[in-house]
């Protein structure tokens, strides 16, 4: 589980740009505070501050030498700076559209047990208006749609909140509504759901729906389909 942190305040996250703009991001960087306050316009200790809550925040690593510092941007930092960029994406680009594109495959067979839940089952009836067939339809994405998938970050999900039985916990999944495309079917009522706790990595997207969908559309396993994530 990752640890809860502060976020970042606008001034922590204009440095982190700068070291993605010097490289830091591409690898090590060497760089000193007073190069860096220069470019931030900001005083050296300021610039020394900003870097050493970058690196406690595990933004940054560091490597402290004479004459400066060696700095690498981390994955968590990435992320963050990939967060900012998914922001500027949704106000400049209102329209356009996130439409992911896969093929239909197999799962663990674990989608069913979970979706019929009853701790989940209540919320999609309260929150999504239906009851799921009991599954998710997996598909598996290409490489560019495995990279802009990354933009539902940026949407607000429905979400279906974590809960607990006598024995264990259950993680909350975020849903999002989407049109599903199979040739020249479409099939509206279906989101997108990703579990907060998954077996599949990012390229593997579940949808959920209240039929069937490889009988409705229908689809096989190796299917191509397209999936229009639409906002509320
Ligand atoms: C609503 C929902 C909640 C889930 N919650 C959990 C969970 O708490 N813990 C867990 O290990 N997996 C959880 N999963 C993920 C499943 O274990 C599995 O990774 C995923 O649904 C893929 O199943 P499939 O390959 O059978 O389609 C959840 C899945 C769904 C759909
Ligand atoms: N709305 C849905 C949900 C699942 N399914 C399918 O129903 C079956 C059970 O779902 P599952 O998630 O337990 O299974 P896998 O995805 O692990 O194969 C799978 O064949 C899914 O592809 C479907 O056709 N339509
Ligand atoms: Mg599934």
């Amino acid at each position: 589980m990752a640890e809860t942190r502060r976020a970042l305040d606008s001034a922590e996250v204009l440095t982190l740009k700068h070291l993605a703009l010097v490289g830091a991001l591409d690898g090590e960087r060497k760089l000193s505070c007073a190069s860096l306050a220069d470019r931030l316009d900001a005083s050296t200790q300021t610039a020394s501050r900003r870097l050493q809550r970058l690196e406690e925040e595990g933004f940054i690593d560091r490597d402290v030498v004479s004459d400066g510092q060696w700095i690498t941007i981390t994955d968590d930092g990435r992320r963050r700076l990939r967060t900012e960029y998914e922001t500027y994406r949704r106000i400049f680009e209102v329209d356009e559209e996130l439409t992911l594109a896969g093929t239909v495959t197999s799962g663990m067979g674990e989608g069913r047990h979970y979706i019929t839940l009853s701790g989940y089952m209540r919320q999609f009836r309260e929150k999504l208006g239906y009851e799921p067939f009991p599954g998710t339809l997996n598909v598996d994405l290409t490489e560019e749609s495995i990279r802009t998938r990354t933009r539902l970050d940026a949407l607000d999900p429905i979400v279906i909140d974590g809960w607990e039985s006598d024995d264990r916990t259950y993680g909350p999944a975020y849903c999002y509504p989407a049109t599903l495309t199979v040739g020249d079917e479409q099939y509206a009522e279906t989101h997108v759901i990703t579990p907060e706790r998954t077996h599949h990595g990012d390229d593997h997207l579940e949808l959920i729906a209240p039929e069937k969908l490889r009988d409705t559309l229908p689809a096989e396993d190796g299917t191509e389909v397209s999936i229009r994530v639409t906002e509320q």
